[in-house]
Parts: structure tokens; C-alpha cells; sequence
């Protein structure tokens, strides 16, 4: 497929596994990510939504450059994110993930996040910044879940002000969040992510045509579809006399039994987002692994 001049963020066929102690995905590992494909263009504000562990996080490093895939799967700006490391130098691409997110709340909003915007200046508008050197401001932002320590007044403004550099200067914006107070109306496009593949990818207009719940209630309805089905997968192969779980270690990703150590130390000590909850019994669960309140 011919890549597409006018896309700032072009996913084809991305295919990712962590790799093990040794560097290298561990032997007859299945991938985390797989045959995952997007295109966006400029101006597009998308959300990037998904259960704990779908791979939200690790889709926004990859196109951040923190991961390496090959050069032809991930192209930001038509360049390769990892590869060339001007993208990220020159500020036109940036990933903001949890160690911005403490600064904008604790650090009374004076963090350089990127050449001459701070986090003040994300808040409270650009003004400050010379006009002539606007269009030098980021092209590409790439939020991984920043906004939950801002209050509600901080976070309407961040959003606003977000917004606002897609129509005005054409900047391409991917959020990833759990939080969906005010975001009715901020995104263009929708994308929603399981188990590392891309589940659907949509203008928030056709998300609106075929859903008249709230944003909240639809994400909502699509994640309880997804565990349904997991817990009948999971009742079959019990019904079947098989184990509950297909396989303890697919891939990088922790499958198993959640509380075993033993799979935790063959995954990097890494464990999925569901651990706690899983632990807790899915019924009654309250803390998700990024401790966001569940009931
Ligand atoms: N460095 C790593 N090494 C090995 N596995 C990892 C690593 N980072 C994440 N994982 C695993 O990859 C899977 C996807 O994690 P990721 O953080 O991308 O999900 P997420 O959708 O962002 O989750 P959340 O909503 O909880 O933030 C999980 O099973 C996680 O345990």
C-alpha cells in the first residue's frame, strides 16, 4: 500500500513483542501488538481507549520512537519514529506520559515540556510564545493519561487549549485515558484497543450515529463485551476439562494465573494490568493496576 503523503501518523501492520532479559522476545512468543494499522492526518484529536493492559501505553511509546519496529510499520511526519531521533530532538513529535503528568500538577506548571512550551504554557494558552515561531511548536503530541492529577478547571483549559492546536495549527493529538468527564465533545476520532489489536477506529461523529449513550456508557458497553466474552472463553475451556487460561505466558503479555511468581519472573517481572483486580475476584474488584477507582 502506497503511504499516504497527507497522514502525520501512519500504523501499517505493527507488530510488536517486549523483549526478554536477553533482548530478544522470548522463543515461540506471540506478539503483544499484531497487524494493528491507522492512519491519521492533521488536525485529528484521537482517543485511544482500551481495558487496563490492552496496550494503550505501548502503542504511544512505539510511535514515540521508545520502542523499535521496523522502519516501514510506524511512520510520524513520513519518518521513521525510532529511527530517526531528529522527530523527537526537533520537537516535533513528543510523548508525555507520568513523569509530566506529576510535574503539571506539583510543579506549579513551569516544566519545559518541549522547547519553549511549558506546561503552563499547555494550560494556559501560547500567547507567550513569538507568533513567528508558533508553527515550530509541536506537530505530533502523543498523551499517555496526563490529566489525572489536574483539577477539573486545569484539565477543561489543557483540553480546550489541546484542541485548539489541532484546528488553529493542524497538530495531530493521540490520548490515551480512562477518564472521560468533558471529553464528550474534544475528539475527532475514536480508536479502541484489546489485547493489542485495534478493535475499531472511527470519527467520533459515526460513534455518535451508532451509539446514542454517552461516551462514557459506550466505551463502557465495549468493555463489558470484552470481558464477557473473555469469561465465557474462559468457561468453555473449563467445561472442556482444559485449563481456565489458554496459555500462562503469551508473548511478553501475562495470561496466566496472576498471582504466580513464577510467570511474573519469565515476563521481565512485568505483571498485565489486571493483576490486582484479578486477585480481588473480577466481581468485586476496586483498584485497576494505574489505581483508577472501579466502583
Ligand atoms: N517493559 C515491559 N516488558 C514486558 N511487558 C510489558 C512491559 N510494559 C508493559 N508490558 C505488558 O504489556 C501489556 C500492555 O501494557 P500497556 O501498559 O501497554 O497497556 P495499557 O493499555 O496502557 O494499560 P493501562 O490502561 O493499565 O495503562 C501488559 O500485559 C503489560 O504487563
Amino acid at each position: 500500500m502506497a503511504e499516504d503523503p497527507k497522514a502525520m501518523i501512519e500504523i501499517k501492520n505493527l507488530r510488536f513483542t517486549y523483549p526478554g532479559i536477553d533482548g530478544h522476545p522470548p522463543p515461540g512468543s506471540t506478539p503483544l501488538i499484531e497487524a494493528f494499522s491507522l492512519s491519521l492526518n492533521a488536525g485529528d484529536r484521537c482517543l485511544l481507549v482500551g481495558s487496563n493492559g490492552a496496550g494503550k501505553t505501548t502503542i504511544l511509546k512505539i510511535l514515540g520512537g521508545k520502542h523499535m519496529v521496523e522502519p516501514h510499520m510506524v511512520r510520524v511526519l513520513g519518518r521513521s519514529a525510532f529511527h530517526d531521533t531528529a522527530l523527537t530532538s526537533s520537537g516535533d513529535l513528543c510523548y508525555l506520559g507520568g513523569e509530566w503528568r506529576r510535574d503539571v500538577a506539583f510543579a506549579g506548571f513551569d516544566v519545559p515540556i518541549q522547547m519553549d512550551v511549558s506546561a503552563e504554557k499547555m494550560i494556559f494558552g501560547v500567547s507567550g510564545v513569538d507568533p513567528k515561531r508558533r508553527d515550530e511548536l509541536m506537530k505530533v503530541l502523543l498523551l499517555d493519561e496526563i490529566t489525572v492529577d489536574l483539577d477539573v478547571l486545569a484539565r477543561a483549559d489543557l483540553l480546550k487549549f489541546l484542541r485548539k492546536e489541532c484546528e488553529e495549527r493542524g497538530a495531530t493529538i493521540i490520548y490515551a485515558t480512562h477518564i472521560f468527564d468533558g471529553l464528550e465533545d474534544w475528539p475527532s476520532h475514536i480508536v479502541y484497543v484489546a489485547n493489542g489489536k485495534l478493535q475499531l477506529a472511527m470519527p467520533m461523529d459515526k460513534v455518535k450515529e451508532n451509539s446514542n449513550l454517552s461516551l462514557m456508557r459506550t466505551v463502557e458497553s465495549w468493555l463489558r463485551k470484552e470481558m464477557d466474552e473473555k469469561r465465557k472463553k474462559r468457561n468453555e475451556r473449563k467445561a472442556a476439562g482444559l485449563s481456565e487460561f489458554e496459555k500462562q505466558v503469551e508473548g511478553s503479555r501475562v495470561t496466566g494465573d496472576p498471582a504466580s511468581a513464577a510467570i511474573r519472573a519469565m515476563n521481565n517481572g512485568w505483571a498485565a494490568g489486571r493483576l490486582h483486580s484479578t486477585i480481588a475476584g473480577e466481581e468485586n474488584f476496586v483498584f485497576s493496576s494505574n489505581r483508577v477507582l472501579r466502583q
